[in-house]
């Protein structure tokens, strides 16, 4: 019943944008920007503001095209939005007038799939994401933690070969978040999907990924890849206090740090060039 999850080849992928008002001139978000997915991984992806992240996975959705530089789907070129990439945002973008059963069943409704079939599919996702008895609720009968779960059921349910999850936690209070999260290891586990998930929260990219991408400021490119090898992340309640979890903690946020203060800089407009060379690494000490 499950699509294959598949990989995610970024090679040398650049995006400009032509900066309005100034002809010929161009703005680049990303640059060469390269990192490989595996199947059924799931990667966090952080970087500081403004790095290009949700550029990346407006390429990755097919919702624009690189400027150069190619993504690929086990192999498949993206060429534009398809059913085998479901995106989760941080709003949840459910439709008010349909009941949790209702927007979990709508892409089943565009992949023409029978009404009974339709049903019950939509039932199955609303139980994995721990929502059983509450598909006749409508999206403002909901907690935020609930509608984000029916987000994520409704993106399953067309069963993508890849999930990508732009902050969808980042709206919630802790206590969900924490919860969320824990479950979305548990789905991630029973669905064996590749997920990419991006977030601002180092411990949440630590808690949730096998790997976690750090990317560097304006113009995004990676900086590191950092492998999280932690066992039993759902077992062990306390995981987050462990010495290996705040070792790995530690060292993203060493990675992160520098370049989050580049793009402080690059938008302190005036002072910047004093301190950055083109590409963006310091040519004077500062600090
Ligand atoms: N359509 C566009 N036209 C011009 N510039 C754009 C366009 N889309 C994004 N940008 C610019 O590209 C850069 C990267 O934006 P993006 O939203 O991808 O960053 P981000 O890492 O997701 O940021 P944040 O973490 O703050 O959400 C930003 O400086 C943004 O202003």
């Amino acid at each position: 019943m499950s699509a294959v999850s598949a990989g995610i080849r970024f090679d040398a992928v650049t995006r400009t944008f032509p900066v309005r008002g100034r002809r010929g001139e161009v703005f680049t978000a990303l640059d060469g920007f390269t990192l490989d997915v595996r199947p059924g991984e799931l990667l966090s992806l952080v970087g500081p503001s403004g790095c290009g992240k949700s550029t990346l996975l407006d390429l990755l959705g097919g919702l624009s095209a690189p400027t150069s530089g190619s993504i690929t789907l086990d192999g498949r070129p993206v060429e534009g939005p398809g059913l085998d990439r479901g995106i989760v945002f941080q709003q949840y973008a459910l439709l008010p007038w349909r009941t949790a059963q209702g927007n979990v069943e709508l892409g089943l409704e565009a992949k023409g799939l029978p009404r009974r079939q339709r049903a019950a599919a939509a039932r199955d996702f609303l139980a994995l994401v721990g929502l059983d008895g509450f598909e006749g609720r409508y999206p403002h009968e909901l907690s935020g933690g609930m509608k984000q779960r029916v987000a994520i059921a409704r993106a399953l349910a067309l069963d993508p070969e890849v999930l990508l999850m732009d902050e969808p936690f980042a709206a919630l209070d802790a206590q969900t978040r924490e919860s969320l999260q824990r479950e979305l290891l548990r789905i991630w586990q029973a669905t064996g999907k590749t997920i990419v998930f991006i977030t601002h929260g180092i411990e949440e990219a630590v808690y949730l990924g096998q790997r976690v991408a750090v990317m560097t400021s304006r113009p995004g490119r990676i900086k590191h890849v950092v492998d999280v090898p932690l066992a039993n992340r759902t077992a062990d309640a306390d995981i987050r206090t462990s010495p290996e979890f705040t070792a790995l903690r530690h060292e993203v946020w060493a990675l992160l740090q520098d370049e989050v203060r580049k793009a402080e800089l690059l938008e302190r407009p005036g002072r910047v060039s004093d301190l950055l060379d083109e590409k963006g690494e310091e040519v004077v000490g500062i600090g």
